[in-house]
């Protein structure tokens, strides 16, 4: 069954007086998961730095954008899948790395995770998972799935840790650069909310031997002590571009590196060796009053598409996003904060639902444009607004 199919089933469901389980649209999802969400957790997720800006600028860049549709090319049937970094996937779609799970929903990872390997979606699993990794590997089964690496600061945890995402068949590492502190988060900061102080968040370090042998009591017999640990292990940066070379040895499969916005930094990924880069703002929770990160999408694709392979987020809602973002350069895109207002509805049926209507938007809008697969979309499929 094709990704548009889900539209059909929702139609015939309604001959017998049925209607989705809950609302296929973006905005609405977003309205309905605060009312089910406490405002710790809703504004943890919704929540962005400082005003806001740079959340509303990734939306926006959106509008700058206009999708030209063909007519008569023979877009009936078409092939929405394609293969990033050896991993194949159904559409040019991953869940992005998305912490603390289970202050959405008590499953967190693990729902996402069967969610994501009922449909062959591939996901990307945070360091600041709610579950251990090897938990969250047995939920996806044989699905694809990716690690997100917060690069510790001692470098025997970050060897344990990239060991055991080896052995539970992560295959690819996806290194975050642009989140060595958490930035000024207004929402947060007004109801003092902050889930690691309370464990949330902790799990992939506090099973860790690695972790634990650095600690006098374990996390069991001494919760201050640890999550003090986590918060040193985390923070700060000493990190520069050639300590990128310590990665590159220690991990076989590809890395990408997420939280690019400067053509510059693209290039010196390029020669750090790393595999794929993630255009990113962290849907700007990081840098308030930053570039929105479709912006600068195109010119990083022009500057190094050829030699790695760029990926994009931040901001996408819909099947048009999408278009726009692969039209644009980008080889896929990882979806955030969508899945994770699903996970806040019922767990797996609702990151299901969220990933079935994006993934029919984004089939539906394709083909009725005109294109056959998504390796058909260039710029002239799209016009700049101004
Ligand atoms: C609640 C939340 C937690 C996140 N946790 C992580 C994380 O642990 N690691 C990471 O690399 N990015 C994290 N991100 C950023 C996402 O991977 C992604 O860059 C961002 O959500 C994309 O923007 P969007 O939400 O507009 O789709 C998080 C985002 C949210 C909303
Ligand atoms: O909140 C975030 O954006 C984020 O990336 C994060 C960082 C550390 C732990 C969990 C999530």
């Amino acid at each position: 069954m094709t990704f548009a199919g889900y539209q059909n089933e929702i139609y015939l469901q309604g001959l017998s007086g049925g209607v989705p389980p809950f609302t296929t649209d973006p905005d609405g999802l977003e309205a309905s998961a605060r009312e089910r969400l406490g405002p710790g957790p809703f504004w943890y997720v919704a929540g962005a730095a400082g005003s806001g800006a740079t959340a509303a600028a990734n939306r926006e860049a959106f509008d700058d954008w206009r999708i030209v549709p063909r007519m008569l090319t023979d877009a009936t049937t078409r092939h929405l899948g394609t293969t990033v970094l050896g991993t194949a996937m159904p559409a040019p779609v991953l869940l992005a790395p998305v912490g603390v799970q289970s202050i959405l929903h008590p499953d967190g990872e693990l729902a996402t995770a069967r969610a994501a390997a009922e449909l062959g979606v591939p996901m990307i699993l945070s360091t600041a998972a709610s579950h251990s990794l090897e938990d969250v590997a047995e939920a996806g089964g044989d699905s694809p799935r990716w690690f997100q690496l917060y690069w510790p600061n001692d470098p025997e945890v970050c060897l344990s840790i990239l060991d055991r995402a080896k052995k539970a068949g992560y295959t690819a590492l996806v290194v975050t650069l642009d989140t060595w502190t958490l930035a000024w988060r207004p929402h947060d900061l007004d109801r003092a909310y902050l889930p690691f102080l309370r464990a949330v968040g902790t799990a992939i370090p506090f099973t860790d031997p690695a972790f634990r042998a650095g600690l006098e009591k374990s996390p069991e017999d001494d919760l201050p002590m640890a999550i003090l640990r986590w918060v040193h292990l985390f923070t700060g940066t000493d990190k520069s571009w050639d300590q990128v070379a310590f990665l590159r040895e220690n991990w076989d499969g590809p890395i990408l590196l997420k939280g690019i916005q400067h053509v510059d930094d693209a290039r010196k990924a390029v020669d750090a060796g790393v595999e794929g880069i993630v255009v990113s703002n962290h849907g700007g929770r990081q840098v308030d009053g930053a570039v929105a990160s479709l912006e600068v999408l195109p010119e990083i694709a022009d500057a190094v598409g050829e030699q790695v392979d760029v990926l994009f987020d931040s901001g996408i809602r819909t099947g048009a996003d999408i278009v726009k973002a692969v039209a644009l350069g980008a080889k896929a895109v990882l979806v955030g904060r969508p899945f994770a207002y699903g996970l806040a509805h019922g767990g797996q049926v609702g990151v299901r639902h969220v990933l079935r209507s994006l993934l029919a938007d984004f089939d539906l809008t394709l083909g009725l444009s005109g294109h056959r697969s998504p390796a058909e979309l260039n710029r002239d499929a799209l016009r700049a607004r101004r």
